[in-house]
């Protein structure tokens, strides 16, 4: 058996607002979910160790958080919501005051759902349980003083436990029930049982039965927490008795929903297998706090990531759809929990803000009206068989009104048809519609223009972005926009301007090395291990460049491309050919690695070096040396490289001659050939001297007598010097281009999953004219905190490695240029989020460790990640530091895992901004990168790491391409 959602049994559904319903029900059209806050009292583990009374209801709207004597001084702050209860309501009140309304909609035909949302142990379980006692009292009411109408009464139960749906009646049908997409019906759970009640005790009794067959786990904080969520469905269905007149027949579904309680692992003190299912509990409740988030701005705020998780997909309708909803947050009043509180309460808020469109549901069975018709027939057949005496009498119904009777039903009939007709023809029309599409979009891709609407806003470029330019539109001073470029079209023509610049960095690249090599050769510096890496580099990024097959008839900067393959079924194979360049992408920047090293090398060897090693007396010349040792700036070495004479920054960067001319010559200001002339020269002239020629490799320049000779020496060696150092900042400048062509292709790939995954739900791709969003305007500061505090959460729940969300955190800032990392990491992370979910109720991957990346290595890898900070502890830290910091972090000082204790404190509240900025800091320090200095945005470097990166944060963490076997 099928269960729909919401559920509506009957062959024909005519919906209609409740101002018509036959009973004169509410007239509904548009209305805000019922929000209601339950405080509960303190609990007895909470009284033992004197936690405090935090939150105090002033009056039945309002709640405010008390804060603890010290700071009495604090003005309270306060929050108000449709009903707020405090300790010492009943659950009687909680459903008379705040969702009886809601839940008897069900009964006039309106589909109604009340849930129940909170951290752990703060009373959800014991809320609903009362509710939907209440609840099943007042219907059975109701059916009792309605006897005019005939009831059925259906239930159904499931629970998702770990992101498996199971069904709670029928737990041979598998632990992990498919879910099933209808655009018509909405989402189904396949097999599910639906029982029809036969009573109310019998009603009760399967409610006991679901309640019975929940996960449920002791935690610190509940003996009895609740593993999963729950949902059980009461179908509704009412007609006439006497039906004479009247065919259709009223349903809607009541979902009464106990969700599984957020928490926090360091609370519940959870591991194994009750951490597993915090984290999927953790996973699923915030796609739906996004969800309400997204709904709260308004339903024009793009995308709704309904289906990100199993318990948002279900209960899609009852979330800014067919429903009139109700929610309960329930509290804690404890001081301790008041983090998870004031979380709840702002997942309140924003649910007050969510719109749903409720209407009465109207079933005209064909049954039922077969079952009418035959019995009409057949009462007008008896009635000719059997002619009335009264007939004669006088007494009997004129002809003419029996014949009014007929005309009627016919006409009835011949509606009913009409419409049936009307239906078939529409259904038609939209298969014909859809048909027509796919062939225009297969027949000519350049007439088709759509538009996708994405979660959030999309990376602005600047203009000067090939990958963006023109291609982003300006939304007219509205800060929230959507991107439109992710057609099947567009986005094969991103990927090809992708392909073109990574061959202009490999080309780049190459006459770097070039340019060095000749370095080396002429100046005969460095040894001859780092001349050899040098053309050994050379030579792979040849033969890299060699096999990359790359079409030359790209046209950068138009969205033409010159290709004779068809756009929609060769998309896929455009984003695995571009992901089977990501190892060349990656060999590049770690070659480019190799290189910078090997540049490290040869500036080390430099005679000015050697020679100031010898002379360390010198104190002065020391110091200029180790200044002249320090990590070089980019941008400032750029211009340097213009004056090697194979410079590749020719090519691409506009000089200003000026500058150039006006140079000191001390300081190698002439034209890249002069220096290369005079190096050549230079050779020769220290031959002569005699001395130089007899030893390879060694400097001549340090043998001379000649004062003359050492000057012009002197000259050549600093030539030579800056030379090698141009080559290596502009070897760094390649680097962080490929890394942000990296991000690029993240971004590209990102898109197309978005694509097909919209693509595949049948979400409706909107024309190109009409895809600008509407929404009130957002400025991109708060959307980029927003954003932020999202990838925090998403950090958190998917257990990212905490040095990169510390370099992360700390390089993007919210300037402008940082939108397309925080789009690109949001997006990955949303998908990782997903990825994580259907794991969890997938079998193991047969692809090896690689491909089975998991929520578990995840956790490992950070759990490694932990050890590895914790033994830093010690070199990074003085003893003082790491005590201070002990006492403040609340470690045992003489604690024997001290040092992991404290480690493993770090990042563990993604709610709490003092906490991850301190978090930030002292992992920043630990690992050394806010010394290091030059990290740029675009050097970010721990998020396309492959996994045999040796270096510990790295692991557990992977391009989405790469996890998805593109
Ligand atoms: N309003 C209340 N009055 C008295 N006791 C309550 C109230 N609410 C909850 N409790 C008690 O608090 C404890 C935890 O409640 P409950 O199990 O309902 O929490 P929960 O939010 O469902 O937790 P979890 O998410 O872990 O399942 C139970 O012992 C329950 O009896």
């Amino acid at each position: 058996m099928t269960v729909r959602t919401p559920g509506t049994p009957s062959s024909k559904i005519d919906r209609m607002t409740p101002s018509s319903t036959p009973g004169g029900g509410p007239r509904i059209k548009e209305e805000k979910i019922v929000v209601t806050v339950r405080l509960r009292p303190l609990s007895k583990k909470e009284q033992v160790v004197k936690d405090q009374v935090a939150w105090e209801c002033i009056d039945d709207q309002t709640i405010v958080y008390k804060p603890p004597s010290q700071e009495r001084s604090i003005t309270p702050m306060s929050h108000t919501y449709d009903k707020v209860f405090g300790p010492s309501s009943i659950t009687e009140t909680v459903y008379e005051e705040g969702v009886k309304n809601v839940a008897l909609s069900a009964l006039m035909g309106i589909n109604a759902t009340i849930f129940a949302y909170g951290q752990t142990s703060s009373g959800k379980t014991y809320t609903m349980r009362g509710i939907t006692e209440k609840a099943v009292n007042d219907i059975y009411r109701h059916i009792l003083d309605t006897p005019e109408r005939d009831f059925t009464i259906r239930i159904s139960g499931l629970e998702i436990y770990n992101e498996n749906v199971r069904d709670l009646l029928n737990l041979d049908s598998g632990r992990n029930l498919k879910l099933l997409d209808d655009p018509e019906k909405g989402t189904m759970v396949e097999k599910l049982v639906e029982e029809r009640a036969k009573d109310d005790k019998h009603l009760r009794n399967l409610i006991s039965v679901c309640e019975a067959q929940r996960q449920v786990g002791e935690t610190a904080l509940n003996d009895t927490s609740s593993r999963s969520h729950q949902i059980i469905r009461l179908t509704i269905e009412s007609s006439l008795r006497d039906n004479s007149g009247c065919v259709r027949s009223l349903v809607a579904s009541l979902n009464l929903v106990d969700l599984a309680g957020s928490e926090r692992a360091s609370q519940t003190n959870t591991d194994g297998a009750r951490l597993r299912e915090g984290c999927h509990i953790n996973l699923s409740l915030m796609t739906l706090t996004t969800v309400i988030r997204k709904l709260s701005v308004g339903k024009r705020s793009g995308h709704i990531p309904y289906r990100d998780s199993k318990l948002t997909r279900i209960l899609q309708h009852s979330l800014g759809g067919n429903a009139r909803t109700a929610i309960i947050c329930t509290l804690s009043p404890a001081l301790s929990h008041v983090e998870q509180s004031r979380n709840t309460l702002s997942f309140a808020t924003r649910a007050k803000e969510v719109t749903n469109n409720a209407q009465v549901n109207m079933v005209v069975s064909d049954k039922q009206l077969v079952k009418h018709l035959q019995k009409e027939v057949a009462r007008l057949e008896a009635e000719l068989r059997t002619p009335d005496p009264s007939v004669h009498s006088g007494s009997e119904v004129p002809t003419s009104e029996k014949d009014l009777k007929i005309q009627e039903m016919e006409m009835e009939i011949e509606e009913l048809r009409r419409q049936r007709d009307l239906a078939q023809f529409q259904v038609e029309e939209l298969q014909r519609k859809v048909q027509e599409e796919q062939r225009v979009q297969l027949e000519s891709p350049y007439k088709v223009k759509k538009c996708l609407s994405f979660s959030g806003p999309s990376p602005l470029k600047p203009a000067k972005d090939p990958i963006h330019s023109g291609k982003t539109r300006n939304t007219m001073g509205r800060q929230s926009i959507r991107q439109s470029l992710a057609t099947p079209f567009t986005l094969m023509s991103e990927i090809r301007k992708l392909e073109h610049l990574q061959e202009q960095l490999g080309d780049e690249a190459n006459r770097a090395l070039e340019v060095l090599q000749k370095e080396v050769a002429c100046h005969r510096l460095g040894n001859q291990d780092a001349a050899e890496t040098i053309a050994k580099l050379q030579a792979e990024i040849r033969e890299m460049r060699s096999i990359r097959s790359i079409a030359k008839e790209v046209l950068v900067g138009e969205v033409v491309v010159a290709s004779n393959r068809s756009v929609g079924a060769n998309l896929k194979e455009e984003i695995t050919r571009l992901h089977s360049q990501g190892s060349t992408i990656a060999d590049l920047e770690e070659q480019l690695e190799n290189v910078q090293k090997s540049l490290d090398k040869l500036v080390l060897a430099l005679p000015s070096n050697n020679q100031q090693t010898n002379n360390e007396s010198n104190s002065k010349q020391n110091e200029h040396s180790k200044k002249k040792m320090l990590p070089l700036g980019n941008s400032a070495n750029l211009q340097h490289l213009i004056r090697t004479p194979c410079s590749p920054m020719l090519s691409s960067r506009k000089l200003h001659e000026s500058e150039m001319e006006n140079k000191d010559p001390e300081n190698d200001v002439t034209s890249s050939n002069e220096t290369f002339n005079r190096s050549e020269k230079a050779i020769p002239t220290k031959s002569e001297d005699g001395d130089a020629s007899s030893r390879e490799g060694t400097p001549c320049f340090q043998r001379s007598n000649s004062v003359n000779m050492r000057k012009m020496q002197k000259m050549f060696q600093n030539a030579a010097e800056e030379n090698v150092r141009s080559i290596r900042a502009y070897v760094t400048e390649l680097k962080e281009r490929v890394a942000k062509l990296q991000y690029q292709k993240q971004l590209l790939v990102c898109q197309v999953l978005e694509l097909e995954a919209n693509e595949a739900a049948g979400y409706e791709i909107e024309d190109e004219n009409t895809c600008e969003l509407q929404g009130p305007q957002v400025s991109w500061h708060e959307t980029f905190l927003e954003q932020r505090q999202q990838i925090i959460d998403l950090w958190d729940q998917c257990q990212v490695s905490i040095i990169h969300r510390t370099q992360f955190y700390l390089l993007f800032k919210g300037d402008s240029a940082d939108q397309i990392y925080m789009e690109v990491e949001l997006r990955r992370l949303t998908w990782l989020q997903q990825h994580f979910a259907e794991l969890g109720s997938a079998s193991p991957s047969p692809h090896g460790d690689k491909a089975a990346m998991s929520l578990s290595s995840s956790m490992k890898a950070l759990r490694r990640e932990r050890e590895f900070l914790a033994k830093r502890l010690i070199t990074r830290l003085t003893a003082e530091e790491r005590d201070t910091l002990y006492m403040k972090w609340d470690v045992p000082i003489d604690g024997k895992h001290r040092k992991l204790q404290f480690i493993n404190k770090l990042w563990t509240d993604p709610r709490d901004f003092k906490h991850v900025q301190e978090s930030a800091e002292i992992v920043a320090k630990l690992v050394g990168f806010c010394e290091s200095g030059n990290v740029s945005k675009e050097m970010f470097e721990l998020n396309f790491a492959l996994p045999s990166d040796k270096r510990p944060w790295f692991l557990g963490w992977e391009p989405i391409s790469n996890l998805i076997h593109l």
